[in-house]
């Protein structure tokens, strides 16, 4: 497969806007500005160390972020803020949680830890409480800035499928969760259930005795919640350092994440060693599935009332994985399933070429080629969607046509997830969501369409009839929504309605959450990444209409007061990627950590135990793609595009799957002898 991006993507990030150098005061960026002027392609020779390949491109690496002291209260029994282990031994296989990826910093990336941050604090007492206005009067109402901002206009992608939105809630899975928080319908994280606002929309008693409780107010003109007297929707805060007792008292709280920040498939394979046991089928190196319809599911959670809404029958699927949010909705299920299924696929064809390996051997072998296709298929053939290819290339993000292996790990950055990118750059991708799902048949007709308040956490839709394969060929098939400021009124109306009439606000959910992390402003994340920071609202029409500046002047007090997760969803979009400059910003800061902050990353060579050998490499490289793993764990999809995120077209037609690229595992045979 040729994925030219080019076609698609003309324009280059720094070529059309030179004021989008990320080469101002802001720290966090020294390390990207420090590669100076940055050739299309690196020299192929300069694959050697991670010394080499700098100096190749005639870049220093800069170690910008200097480690902070460790000294982080551990409690292992508690899972307080960075469970590090005592030593780290040297593993050919990731852990489970991802400690002792970095060496000398064995907690960085695990979970439980605490995001990361560009931009200060800004919480209103400088210690915990939710942000405020400079003037100490409360923020704009959230629900009133989501109705006001983010009203639903359906106006769609002309190149890229719904694959591409719900592939992102997959990485998203990857990378964080806010601890502490229930994913819906009930807490699963908390032992006791916290309720500042209940079923019919009525304050409880917690809200004023539970310091957890933000409840969204909804204000008197809702076009919806008013007439029926909802008074609020259920917001619980975010767990923090503070919480759990590891911050200095003066210190900014630091909310904390609750699954392994490496780009690892945590997801599939679960964050902890608790979470990984009970879905390993400790045979064959498989994962656990539950066959029904002579096809592989996930098996069932324990605990469904508290998990899936089976309000049907206590019976209905509810499946267990990695991630605790797997049921959410019918299309991240699928590709949660066509996930397990592909790790149980690489498993199989393993044991076939080694019948001498035991199921840990197969298993940990099996995740790590798994692993290794989707970082390819994410940092190649996704990643360049959203951040634009050029922009990539030249941020050392990616390197196109290396022949071998990219040493560029970095054992100076840290991969945790920034609180910037988690609570505001990449919810904005929120904005592709469609209400509507499309049920494909194979020839790719139309055969029905469902509504996802219908579906939300009721994994039942895709065990109906052949819902399962037209489920995933619609996501190839239906057009995502554009990004841009408009929102499915699915997830801002019906956000897990359960049985009420009206449900959740999934965008002002997100804007309270930024003010609960207490996320630095707009005009500071502009600041910290190095792009002009605005003084005064009408600076703000380098990157947002007059329109919309209009509004945002109307909402808040000061253009200090403006918030990040707000505006960065107004900004025009970077030609040939998905976000306005402050969003692609942070996007390309943490998807650079994400590759050179973790030693596992599938393209370093640096340590022989660790690496793919180079021919593994290249096989990873070519046969890894979207398509394929649509085709391989479909229940029986026989045709696919070759470029699975983009539209068919006459550029990008359905072909059988047997034309795809394949893996070829038979590299594997007896590579035992390498170990
Ligand atoms: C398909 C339907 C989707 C639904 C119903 C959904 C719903 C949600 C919900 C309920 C939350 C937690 C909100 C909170 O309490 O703060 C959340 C968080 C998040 N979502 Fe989505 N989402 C969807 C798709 C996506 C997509 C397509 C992306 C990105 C491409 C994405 C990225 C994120 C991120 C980064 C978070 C924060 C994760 C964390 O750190 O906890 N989501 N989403
Ligand atoms: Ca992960």
């Amino acid at each position: 497969i040729h994925l030219n991006y080019q076609t698609n993507l003309p324009q280059l990030l720094f070529d059309t806007n030179p004021s989008l150098h990320l080469s101002g005061p802001g720290a966090a960026f020294a390390k990207i500005a420090a590669f100076g002027p940055i050739p299309a392609r690196l020299p192929v020779n300069g694959f050697g160390s991670a010394a080499d390949s700098s100096s190749a491109s005639g870049a220093t690496i800069s170690f910008s972020n200097p480690p902070p002291p460790l000294g982080s209260t551990v409690d292992p029994a508690t899972q307080t803020c960075g469970l590090a282990p005592p030593f780290c031994t040297k593993s050919r296989y990731r852990s489970i949680d991802g400690n002792c990826n970095n060496q000398q910093r064995p907690s960085w990336g695990m979970p439980q830890t605490p995001y990361g941050r560009l931009a200060l604090y800004n919480y209103a007492d400088g210690v915990s409480a939710l942000t405020k206005a400079r003037s100490g009067r409360p923020l704009p109402n959230a629900r009133d800035v989501s109705l006001t901002l983010f009203p639903d206009r359906q106006l769609v992608d002309p190149i890229w499928n719904l694959n591409t939105q719900q592939w992102g809630q997959i990485i998203a899975h990857d990378m964080s969760l806010t601890a502490g928080v229930a994913q819906s319908p009930d807490p699963i994280d908390h032992k006791d259930p916290v309720t500042c606002c209940d079923d019919n929309g009525r304050l409880t008693a917690d809200v004023t005795s539970n310091p957890v409780c933000a409840p969204l107010l909804i204000p008197p003109h809702d076009p919806v919640h008013a007439a029926l007297g909802t008074q609020c929707m259920n917001f619980v805060r975010t767990s923090t350092t503070r919480d759990r007792g590891c911050t200095a008292p003066q210190a900014p709280a630091e909310p904390i994440s609750a699954v392994t920040a490496f780009m690892d498939l945590s997801l599939v394979y679960g964050s902890s060693i608790g979470q990984a046991d009970p879905i390993r089928a400790r045979r064959g190196g498989r994962l656990l599935t539950t066959v029904r319809n002579g096809r592989e599911w996930p098996p069932q959670e324990p605990n469904v009332t508290m998990t899936c809404e089976s309000a049907q029958s206590p019976n209905e699927p509810c499946y267990l994985a990695g991630d605790i949010r797997v049921n959410q909705n019918p299309q991240l299920t699928v590709l949660q399933v066509i996930l397990m299924r592909e790790h149980n696929r690489i498993a199989d064809t393993l044991a076939q070429y080694n019948p001498h390996w035991n199921d840990e051997i197969i298993f940990q072998e099996a995740r790590r080629i798994h692993i290794a296709q989707i970082q390819h298929i994410n940092y190649y053939e996704y990643l360049p969607i959203l951040l634009g290819y050029e922009n990539m290339v030249k941020n050392k993000l990616i390197y196109p046509g290396a022949p071998s292996y990219i040493n560029d790990y970095n054992p100076g950055v840290d991969p945790s997830i920034l609180d910037e990118h988690a609570t505001a750059a990449f919810r904005h991708f929120h904005t592709l969501i469609r209400g509507y799902l499309k049920l494909v048949s194979e020839n790719r007709n139309l055969q029905a369409a469902v509504r996802m308040s219908d579906w939300f956490n009721r994994p039942l839709l895709l065990e109906l009839d052949n819902t399962f394969d037209s489920l995933a060929r619609g996501l190839t098939v239906q057009k995502q929504s554009y990004s841009d400021q408009f929102w499915d009124t699915e997830i801002t109306q019906f956000l897990f309605k359960r049985n009420n009439t009206f449900g959740g606000d999934l965008r002002a959910t997100d804007i309270q959450r930024g003010r609960d992390h207490g996320l630095g402003s707009y005009i500071a994340t502009r600041a910290a990444c190095g792009l002009p920071a605005p003084k005064s609202f009408n600076d703000m029409l380098d990157f947002i209409s007059q329109e919309n500046l209009a509004v945002l002047q109307s909402l808040y007090e000061s253009p200090d007061d403006v918030e990040l997760v707000v505006a960065g969803s107004l900004e025009r979009l970077v030609p040939g990627a998905l976000a306005g400059p402050t969003f692609l910003c942070i996007l390309t800061e943490q998807f650079y950590r994400t590759r050179v902050g973790d030693r596992y990353f599938f393209e370093n060579g640096a340590d022989p135990d660790t690496a793919f050998t180079p021919s593994q490499l290249q096989a990873i490289r070519k046969g890894s793609s979207m398509a394929r793993l649509l085709c391989d764990n479909g229940d029986a999809i026989e045709a696919m595009q070759p470029r699975a995120f983009e539209l068919i077209s006459p550029q990008n037609k359905l072909v059988p799957c047997g034309q795809l690229p394949a893996i070829d595992l038979s590299l594997w045979q007896d590579a035992r002898g390498h170990f």
